[in-house]
C-alpha cells in the first residue's frame, strides 16, 4: 500500500483522498481478479509488491472487519451510499457493491486451531480475590472517614500546634492514598502466544511478514557508562531472535567517545562469531558477559560435545574482546588527557564531547559482510549527534529525537524499541513479544507502546535501597494496564513510530489519508526540512546510501529543530528530566493505549545505582522531574482535560506520579513529630481512650488488609513491599523533599537540574563494599537529623521513664512505637550512611551510640544529688541538672 505513496502524492489535485481509496480497493482487486476501476487496477497489478500487499491488507481490514465489519471500510472508501450496511459479512456486502468477491474467510470457515486468532490474551486476576481487595478498599476509606473525623473532632488543648500539624498531615497522607489506590482498581495480567504469531507472520520457508523494528541504545557517559556495558546490549540486540534484515541497532552516543566507537567496531567484528552461536544453541541470555557468568553444567549427559567446544572457544574470544576493549578504554583516557586539549589547555574545537559535528557510522548490514555461517547480520548505526556550545541539547530527550529522524532516514522501521546502554536483552524473544501486541488486530492499532518492566541484575541480596521497585513495576503497572495502559518508563518499551510522529490513533491507521490530508507546508512547520522525513512512510530503497547518510547528517544537526514540533508536540518530550512518563502522558492523551508485556523470563534486565548516594540522586532526578511535570504546561491535572481522551483514573495516575514529591513535606513533618511528643511528654491525640485506640485498631487493620490481599494478587514477597515503604520513608525525606522545595524554587527563579547519568558497573559481580561506598551530598541530611532526633527522643523518653518509675510507660508506649516505626523505615539509610568502614558493622555503632546515652541517663538517676520534684522533670529540668552537675565538676577541679 505505501509503495503507491509517490503517484498518489503527485496525483493529488486530481482525485485526492476518493482517488487514494478508489487504489486502496483496486489492489484487492487487482491480486483475486475483482477490478473495480479498471485504469487503476491494471496500472498497480504489475507492481512486484502487490503480492504482500494483499496480504497485509486482508491481514488488516480482515481483522478490522471481525469487529467492525468490511462493508464500513469499503462504504468509506468507495463513497457509495449503496454499501451502507454496518454489519453486513463480505458475502452480503458483494451483492450490494456488485464487485467485491475476494475469498476472505468468514466466521463460519473460521476454525479454532486458525492460525488467526488472537496473538495474546488478558488473564485475569482471580475474580475472588479481586472483589475482596475492592470491597476492603472501599471499607477502608470508609473507616479512613470516620478516623479522621475523629481527629479532626478531638483537639488536643495542651498541645494544639502537634494536634494541627499531624492532622494536617494526617489529611495528606490520606489524599496521597486515594491517588495511590484509585488507578489500582482493575488490573490486568497478560499472556502472549508467540507460536500463533509466528504461524502468522513468520512461518518457515516463506519470507518473514515481521515489520522493522529500529533498536535504540543510548549512552552518554564513557566514565560512568563502560564500553563493555554498551557492546554486551548491543551484541543481545544483534543475536536477537527476529529476522536479520529487519532489524537494526542505533547507538546513540551522546559523549562522542572514540572508546565507544571503536569498541562498537570490534563489537560488530565479534558480532560475526557470536550471534551465529547464539543462534545455533538457542542460548539465553545472549550478552556474552552475562551468559558467561551463569553455570553453564559441562557434565550434562545430554550436552553435545560440539557445543562444548564451540562454547570455550567463544568465551576464550569474548575474552579476547574485554582486552581489546579495555585496551581502547585506556587508550582513550590518554587521548583525552593530551589530544583533545590544545596546547594551552583550551579544548581543540569540532573535538570535544560538548562541540563536534555529527557522525553517523554503519556496520554490519548488507555491505558489512557476513557472519561465520554465512548469513546476513542486523545493521548496527553509530550516532553521535551535532554539539554545540550554547545549544539546549535536551539531554536524553534530544538524543531520542535524533535517532528517530536518523533512522527514519535510513531504515524507517514501523517500530522503535528504545534501552539505555546497561539494559541488555536478557529474553531473545522480546521484540516478538512486543508484536504479538502490536500486530494483533484487536487493538485495531491502536498502541503507542509496549513496554516491558524495568529488572535488575546486580542488585544487593536484600535489596536494601528497594530497587527493584517491585510495589510500583508489579502492582502500580498491572493496576494502570487494566486502564488505559502503564506509564513510560524511559528504557525497555517498543513504540509505533505514528504515535512518536505525535498523531492521533484514528489517524494513524491510514497513513496514505494522514499524508494527504497534511499540506507540504505544515509538515515542514512540523517534522523540518528533511525531504525524506517528509515522504514519511515511503520505501526509500532506491536511493543510495551516500545520500541517504547525509541526510542523516542533517537530521542529526543542532538546528534542525528550530521552528519545528520536535519536542513540543512529537517525539520524546523536552521540558523534564524525565522525558520518559512526559512522553508517555502525551501519548495517552491523544487517546494511545499502551501494554504492559510481564514474559517470563525478564524481556530485559539493566543495573541499578549500587550505592546510597547514587540511589538517592537517581530518585531526585525522578522526583524533580515529576514536579516539573506537575508545574509545566503538561500538568496531569489539567491538561487535555477538555478535548484529550484521557481515562479518568489513568489521568488520576499520572497526577499521583507526578504530585508524589509534594507529600514529603507532610512526611517530614510527621516524622519529626514523634520526636518532639517524647521530648516534651505530649502527645498528637488527647490521652489515648478507647474511642480512639478503636479507631485506630480498625485503621490499622483496614490497611494490613489491604496490603496483604495487594501482595496476594501481585504476588510480590512481604519483604519486597516493605523495602519499598522503607525507601518511601527515606526518599521522602531527603530525594523527594528536595526535588518538592527546588520544584518551587524554580518557579520563581528559572535554573536546571543535571540529568546526572547513574553510573554502572561493568563487573557484575557485585562489590559489597560498593553497596556503602557514600559521597557525601546535602539529600543525606534531613533524614539523619530525623534518625538522631529520634535515637534521642526514645532514649530521653525511656530514661525518664526510668526515672519516673513504671506507671509512666502507659503513656509512653505510644510515642515510643510512633518514632520506633520511624527508625524502622530509616534503617536501611542508617545502615548506609554509617556503612562498613574499617570493618565496624553498623550495628555496632548504632548500639555504641544508643547504650552511651542511656549510661549517661542513668548515671542521672544515681545520681546523688536529687532533683526535690520528680514530677517536673522536663528537658528543661534535666539540662540544668546536667549542667549543674558539669559546673559542680569544674568547680571542684583544681587549677
Ligand atoms: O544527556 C543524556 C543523558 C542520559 N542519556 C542516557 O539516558 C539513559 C538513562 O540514564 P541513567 O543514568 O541510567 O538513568 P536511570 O535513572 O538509571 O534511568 C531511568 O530514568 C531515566 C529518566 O530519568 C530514563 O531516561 C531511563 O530510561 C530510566 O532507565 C542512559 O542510557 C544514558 O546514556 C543520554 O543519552 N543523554
Ligand atoms: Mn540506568
Amino acid at each position: 500500500m505505501l509503495c503507491g505513496l509517490d503517484q498518489q502524492m503527485e496525483k493529488k489535485e486530481d482525485g485526492g483522498l476518493y482517488f487514494m481509496d478508489r487504489i486502496w480497493i483496486s489492489l484487492i482487486g487487482d491480486v483475486r481478479t475483482i477490478i473495480m476501476d479498471g485504469a487503476h487496477a491494471t496500472r498497480y497489478s504489475i507492481h512486484p509488491r502487490a503480492d504482500k500487499m494483499y496480504h497485509d491488507l486482508r491481514d488488516m481490514y480482515w481483522w478490522q472487519g471481525m469487529k467492525r465489519d468490511i462493508a464500513t471500510h469499503v462504504s468509506k472508501c468507495l463513497t457509495c451510499s449503496k454499501v451502507k450496511a454496518e454489519h453486513q459479512r463480505p458475502s452480503d456486502m458483494e451483492a450490494n457493491a456488485g464487485l467485491v468477491s475476494v475469498d476472505i474467510p468468514t466466521p463460519e470457515n473460521y476454525k479454532a486451531d486458525d492460525p488467526q486468532q488472537p496473538f495474546s490474551r488478558v488473564v485475569p486476576i482471580s475474580p475472588s480475590r479481586l472483589i475482596k481487595y475492592r470491597v476492603v478498599i472501599i471499607l477502608r476509606l470508609i473507616i479512613l472517614g470516620f478516623y479522621l473525623q475523629y481527629r479532626y473532632t478531638y483537639p488536643v488543648n495542651d498541645a494544639y500546634a502537634l494536634w494541627l500539624i499531624s492532622v494536617i498531615c494526617e489529611s495528606c497522607f490520606a489524599l496521597s492514598w486515594l491517588l495511590d489506590q484509585l488507578p489500582k482498581w482493575s488490573p490486568v495480567e497478560r499472556e502472549t502466544y508467540l507460536d500463533r504469531l509466528a504461524l502468522r507472520y513468520d512461518k518457515d520457508g516463506v519470507p518473514s511478514q515481521l515489520p522493522h523494528i529500529d533498536v535504540f541504545v543510548t549512552t552518554a557517559d564513557p566514565s560512568r557508562e563502560p564500553p563493555l556495558v554498551t557492546a554486551n546490549t548491543v551484541l543481545s540486540i544483534l543475536a536477537v531472535d527476529y529476522p536479520v534484515d529487519k532489524v537494526t541497532c542505533y547507538v546513540s552516543d551522546d559523549g562522542y567517545a572514540m572508546q565507544i566507537f571503536e569498541s562498537l567496531s570490534e563489537t560488530a567484528e565479534f558480532a560475526k562469531k557470536w550471534v551465529p552461536f547464539c543462534k545455533k544453541y538457542s542460548i539465553e541470555p545472549r550478552a556474552p558477559e552475562f551468559y558467561f557468568t551463569q553455570k553453564i553444567d559441562y557434565l550434562n549427559d545430554n550436552i553435545d560435545l560440539s557445543f562444548i567446544k564451540e562454547c570455550r572457544e567463544m568465551k576464550r574470544e569474548y575474552e579476547e574482546l574485554k582486552v581489546r576493549i579495555n585496551a581502547l578504554v585506556a587508550k582513550a583516557q590518554k587521548v583525552s588527557e593530551e589530544g583533545r586539549t590544545m596546547q594551552d589547555g583550551t579544548p581543540r574545537p569540532g573535538n570535544h564531547p560538548k562541540d563536534h559535528p555529527g557522525m553517523i557510522k554503519m556496520f554490519l548490514g548488507h555491505d558489512g559482510g557476513l557472519d561465520t555461517d554465512g548469513n546476513e547480520l542486523p545493521r548496527l548505526v553509530y550516532v553521535s549527534r551535532e554539539k554545540r556550545p550554547g545549544f539546549d541539547h535536551h539531554k536524553k530527550a534530544g538524543a531520542m529525537n535524533a535517532l528517530i529522524r536518523a533512522s527514519a532516514v535510513l531504515t524507517n522501521g514501523a517500530y522503535i524499541l528504545n534501552v539505555d546502554c546497561d539494559h541488555y536483552f536478557n529474553n531473545s524473544k522480546a521484540l516478538k513479544e512486543a508484536m504479538c501486541f502490536m500486530l494483533d488486530p484487536a487493538y485495531d492499532k491502536n498502541i503507542c507502546y509496549v513496554q516491558f518492566p524495568q529488572r535488575f541484575y546486580d542488585v544487593d541480596l536484600h535489596d536494601r535501597y528497594a530497587n527493584h521497585n517491585m510495589v510500583f513495576f508489579d502492582i502500580i503497572m498491572k493496576g494502570v494496564d487494566g486502564i488505559q495502559g502503564p506509564f513510560y518508563v524511559g528504557t525497555g518499551c517498543c513504540f509505533n513510530r505514528q504515535a512518536l510522529y505525535g498523531y492521533d490513533p484514528a489517524v494513524a491507521g491510514d497513513d496514505v489519508e494522514r499524508l494527504l490530508l497534511m499540506s507540504q507546508q505544515s509538515f515542514r512547520k512540523r517534522f523540518g526540512q528533511c525531504p525524506l522525513l517528509l515522504v514519511g512512510a515511503t520505501v526509500t530503497e532506491t536511493t543510495n546510501t551516500t545520500t541517504l547518510l547525509k541526510e542523516a547528517i542533517n537530521v542529526i544537526s543542532c538546528d534542525y529543530e528550530d521552528e519545528t514540533e520536535w519536542g513540543e508536540e512529537i517525539g520524546w518530550m523536552y521540558g523534564s528530566v524525565t522525558e520518559d512518563v512526559l512522553t508517555g502522558f502525551r501519548m495517552h492523551v491523544r487517546g494511545w493505549i499502551s501494554i504492559y508485556c510481564m514474559p517470563s523470563r525478564p524481556a530485559f534486565l539493566g543495573c541499578a545505582p549500587v550505592n546510597l548516594s547514587d540511589r538517592l540522586g537517581q530518585a531526585h532526578r525522578w522526583a524533580h522531574g515529576s514536579v516539573d511535570c506537575l508545574l509545566s504546561r503538561h500538568c496531569p491535572i489539567w491538561y487535555g482535560l477538555y478535548n484529550g481522551k484521557l481515562k479518568f483514573l489513568e489521568r488520576i495516575g499520572y497526577i499521583n506520579n507526578a504530585a508524589y514529591p509534594f507529600t514529603s513535606i507532610a512526611l517530614l513533618a510527621y516524622c519529626v513529630l514523634p520526636a518532639i511528643c517524647l521530648l516534651t511528654g505530649k502527645f498528637i491525640t488527647p490521652e489515648i481512650t478507647d474511642v480512639y485506640g478503636m479507631w485506630f485498631l480498625i485503621f490499622f487493620i483496614s490497611i494490613l488488609a489491604t496490603v496483604i490481599l495487594e501482595l496476594q494478587w501481585s504476588d510480590i514477597s512481604v519483604l519486597d513491599w516493605w523495602r519499598s515503604e522503607q525507601f518511601w520513608v527515606i526518599g521522602g525525606t531527603s530525594a523527594q523533599l528536595f526535588a518538592a522545595i527546588q520544584g518551587l524554587f524554580k518557579l520563581f527563579t528559572k535554573t536546571d537540574v543535571n540529568f546526572n547519568v547513574t553510573s554502572k558497573n561493568d563487573d557484575q559481580n557485585l562489590n559489597s563494599s560498593e553497596l556503602y561506598v557514600l559521597k557525601w551530598t546535602w539529600l543525606l541530611v534531613p533524614p539523619t537529623i530525623i534518625s538522631f532526633i529520634n535515637i534521642v527522643g526514645i532514649v530521653f523518653g525511656v530514661s525518664t521513664a526510668i526515672i519516673y518509675g513504671y506507671e509512666s510507660w502507659g503513656p509512653l508506649f505510644g510515642k515510643l512505637l510512633f518514632a520506633i516505626w520511624i527508625i524502622a523505615h530509616l534503617y536501611p539509610f542508617l545502615k548506609g550512611l554509617l556503612g562498613r568502614e574499617n570493618g565496624i558493622p553498623t550495628s555496632v555503632i548504632l548500639w555504641s551510640v544508643v547504650l552511651a546515652m542511656l549510661f549517661a541517663l542513668l548515671w542521672i538517676r544515681v545520681d546523688p544529688f536529687k532533683i526535690d520534684n520528680w514530677l517536673e522533670v522536663n528537658i528543661g529540668s534535666i539540662v540544668r541538672k546536667i549542667y549543674d552537675k558539669l559546673s559542680a565538676k569544674l568547680l571542684d577541679f583544681d587549677f
